[in-house]
């Protein structure tokens, strides 16, 4: 399988955050997922990937080549969606398309006034005057009207309606229909990824927690429910993190046959939804730093 970027033992230190050693891959034709709370890292990986910052250690390559001693050849063939877009907001649409055509040498404007018409996109009207989800569109028309081989985007789907982000990921589902393209975006929204992400990569402070397919999930964790009485000091050790009620007890694993193991047939076994990957092992991590018993 073609390898779009990776990313090898890359880390990035702010004061009071570290980013890494963080390896990821991703891989040509798919679309890629990347979840994490807020402040979990994702824009910075973002950024490390885009050139827009520098790692303090590790290698970043895309299409094969190093990011930085490639930068241009690069950009050509990556179209970058930003969550708070850069746009000038005095500017009208055909005024930022007119700047934005002049950096890439396969602009196609009939690509990009195919998306003006798809997305209803005023061409004379300022950027200021556009909502929320006309922005993001502008932002994706410009993104996608060069060809670009790999489409980062940083929250394309955030604060957007159902609607838009419905036309949003119907868009990015097209996008990778003839296998050449490859799409890696961010998002806190996980059931945008359940219905349309290959690859689903979570981050949470810093540090990766998985990268797996989709179909890979449901046998890696595991949710399990019982009665309070079952879990022992042992038993609790299975769970990244767990609820208990005065009826019961709820908990993720991501060791599921040694659940079944412990627990057999007196407990219920259910597929987690991503979001309750994430709430899980943030909550439980968030216990076992204060020193609670997990
Ligand atoms: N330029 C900077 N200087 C100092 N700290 C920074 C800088 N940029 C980011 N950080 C810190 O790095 C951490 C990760 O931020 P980042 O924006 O990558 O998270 P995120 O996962 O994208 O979050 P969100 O979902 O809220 O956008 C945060 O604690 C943030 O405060």
């Amino acid at each position: 399988m073609e390898e779009v970027a990776v990313l090898d033992q890359v880390s990035k230190a702010y004061p009071g955050f570290r980013l890494g050693p963080l390896s990821l891959t991703l891989r040509k034709g798919y679309i890629h997922g990347f979840i994490g709370a807020n402040g979990a890292g994702k824009t910075t990986t973002i950024k490390l990937m885009m050139n827009l910052i520098r790692p303090d250690a590790g290698r970043i390559q895309l299409f094969g080549l190093d990011h930085r001693a490639n930068e241009r050849e690069i950009k050509e063939r990556i179209g970058f969606v930003y969550a708070d877009n850069h746009l000038y907001d005095d500017l009208t649409v055909d005024q930022i398309k007119r700047i934005t055509s002049s950096f890439y040498r396969r602009w196609d404007e009939e690509a990009f006034q195919g998306y003006l018409n798809r997305f209803s996109l005023p061409p004379r009207k300022k950027i200021k005057h556009l909502s929320r989800g006309m922005k993001m569109k502008l932002a994706i028309a410009l993104a996608l009207s060069h060809h670009a081989e790999l489409i980062i985007m940083d929250e394309p789907t955030s604060g957007l309606d159902p609607v838009v982000r419905h036309e949003i990921l119907e868009l990015m589902a097209e996008l990778i229909q003839d296998g050449e393209k490859t799409i890696f975006f961010s998002t806190h929204i996980t059931s945008d990824l359940e219905q349309i992400a290959d690859y689903i990569t979570f981050i949470h402070d810093g540090r990766l927690c998985f990268s797996l397919t989709k179909e890979e999930i449901p046998d890696r964790f595991q949710v399990v429910k019982g009665g309070t009485e079952l879990l022992d000091a042992d038993k609790r050790k299975l769970f990244l993190g767990l609820r208990e009620t005065p009826y019961g007890f709820e908990g993720l694993t991501d060791d599921p046959e040694g659940a079944r193991a412990a627990f057999r047939d007196k407990v219920l076994y259910e597929a987690p939804s991503l979001e309750e990957i994430m709430v899980y092992t943030i909550k439980g991590d968030a216990r076992s730093a204060r020193g609670d018993v997990r």
